[in-house]
Parts: C-alpha cells; structure tokens; sequence
C-alpha cells in the first residue's frame, strides 16, 4: 500500500528533467524535518487525515489529509484522468520510506518512465530502470544521514543551496560517498532567493554543474 498525499498532472520543474510533462505521485509522510521545505503538509502521516482516492483526486490544496492504494489503483486513476504524460515522477514526503520496486516494474510494463524524487536517507527500493534524482539532506533535525547506497544509486544528484557551507557540505558528501560516473550534479536555490540563485550560477560555472530554478514556481503552476 501507498499513502498518497495528492496525484497530478503537471511540467517538471526541476533537475534533469526539467520542461517534461509529467504525472506527479506525491506520497505522505517525511521525518526529516528540513526547516525550508516547500511540501511540509506531508510530514505526518496520521490515521485521523485518511481520505478516499476519489476525494484525494479532488485536492485543490495543501493539506495532510492522504489515500491509502495500490500500485494497480494507482494506474487506474491515471487512466480515469485521461493522463497524457509518460514520465512519472514519485516525491513526497520522502518516498523512500515506501517499497517502490511493485510499483516502479508496473508502471515500466505500461509504458511509463519513472523518476524517484529523494533525500536519500533511506534505503532506494525500486526498478533497476527508475531514474534516481537524491537530494541529500545533511544536518537535519530529524537526525537522519544520507546513505552511501543512495548516493551510489543516484543518477541524478540536486543539492539545495542558500549558502557556501551547503556547496562545502557537498563537497565533503562526494568525497565520503562517491556517486556513479555519468551521474549529474544540479545545484537548486533554496526558495528562489536571489543571493541562493546567483551563488548557484556562479558555482555552477565554475565546476560544470546543471542549475536548477524550480520552473514550476517562476511560472506559479502546480
Ligand atoms: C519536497 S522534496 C520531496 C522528496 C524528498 N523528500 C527530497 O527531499 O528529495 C522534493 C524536492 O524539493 C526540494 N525542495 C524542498 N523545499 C525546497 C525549497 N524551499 N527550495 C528549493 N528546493 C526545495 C527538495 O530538496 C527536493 O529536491
Ligand atoms: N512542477 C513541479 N515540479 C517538481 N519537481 C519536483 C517537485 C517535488 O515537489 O518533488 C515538483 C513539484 O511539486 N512541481
Ligand atoms: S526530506 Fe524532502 S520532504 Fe522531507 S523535509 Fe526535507 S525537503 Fe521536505
Ligand atoms: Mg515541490
């Protein structure tokens, strides 16, 4: 079973995949505790904000309340919406806490890409296929470190940065856990702030890194 906060159609507004229509999967709950987080009404995962698909379908706003389904409910709520996009991206909440190997192989036998969204603290279960974006998320106060495994997995790595100690932070990460050759490194401004973006520009010029604006916010979309 999955809890699912909310399920949607929109344009990938980070990271590599940047400009792609894609079918969010936003899954509930997340212990991490990142002071700056954008999607803090899917923290708890509590028994009293259970909802039914057909009302979390209808969700207009942020709010804690989540669906319990299946991977096979899953796809047939994509087709009820009459989805067009191919590419699905799973996020959160921290996805990871969920074993998403079912759910990942099934969408791949129907046609979909998958894009796994996470901090990297937990254990990465899923299809050898899924594209693996991690954000690591060192120094948070829900005590969790981000795993060797994860990093190791990643195909994608999209750092959030506001200062110089978080591209430093990065730096000692890479060098405890090396990532896959090939795999990307994006830097991603924290909440569009324009000292964090212009930081971002200039480190990324400097070391050949991809930047990271999240899209979606500039143009005010989902
Ligand atoms: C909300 S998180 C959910 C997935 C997972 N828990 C994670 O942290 O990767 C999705 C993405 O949004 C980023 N993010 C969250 N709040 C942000 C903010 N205020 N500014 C920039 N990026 C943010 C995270 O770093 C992550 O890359
Ligand atoms: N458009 C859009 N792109 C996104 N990329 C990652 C998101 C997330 O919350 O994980 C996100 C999101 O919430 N909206
Ligand atoms: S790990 Fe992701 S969902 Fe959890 S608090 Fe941090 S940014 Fe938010
Ligand atoms: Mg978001």
């Amino acid at each position: 079973m999955l809890a699912i906060n909310e399920i949607f159609e929109t344009i990938q507004g980070e990271g590599v995949f940047t400009g792609v229509p894609a079918i969010f999967v936003r899954l509930q709950g997340c212990p991490v505790g990142c002071p700056w987080c954008d999607t803090q009404q899917t923290w708890a995962l509590n028994d009293d904000d259970q909802i039914d698909p057909a009302q979390m379908i209808l969700k207009t706003g942020d709010t804690p309340a989540w669906s319990s389904m299946t991977a096979q409910q899953v796809l047939q709520l994509f087709s009820q919406q009459q989805y067009t996009a191919k590419h699905v991206v799973i996020t959160g909440g921290e996805p990871c806490m969920f074993d998403l190997r079912e759910f990942t192989t099934l969408l791949h036998q129907q046609g979909y890409r998958t894009q796994i969204e996470t901090s990297g603290t937990f254990e990465v279960r899923c299809d050898p296929a899924t594209w693996v974006t991690v954000s690591p998320k060192l120094d948070m106060p829900g005590g969790y470190e981000v795993r060797a495994d994860a990093m190791a997995r990643a195909n994608e790595i999209k750092h959030p940065i506001a200062m110089q100690k978080h591209v430093d932070a990065l730096d000692a990460l890479l060098s405890r856990c090396p990532v896959q050759e090939g795999t990307t490194i994006c830097l991603q401004p924290i909440s569009q702030r324009p000292r964090a973006t212009q930081l971002a520009i200039d480190i990324c010029r400097q070391r050949n890194w991809r930047l990271s604006v999240q899209l979606h916010k500039y143009l005010a979309i989902a």
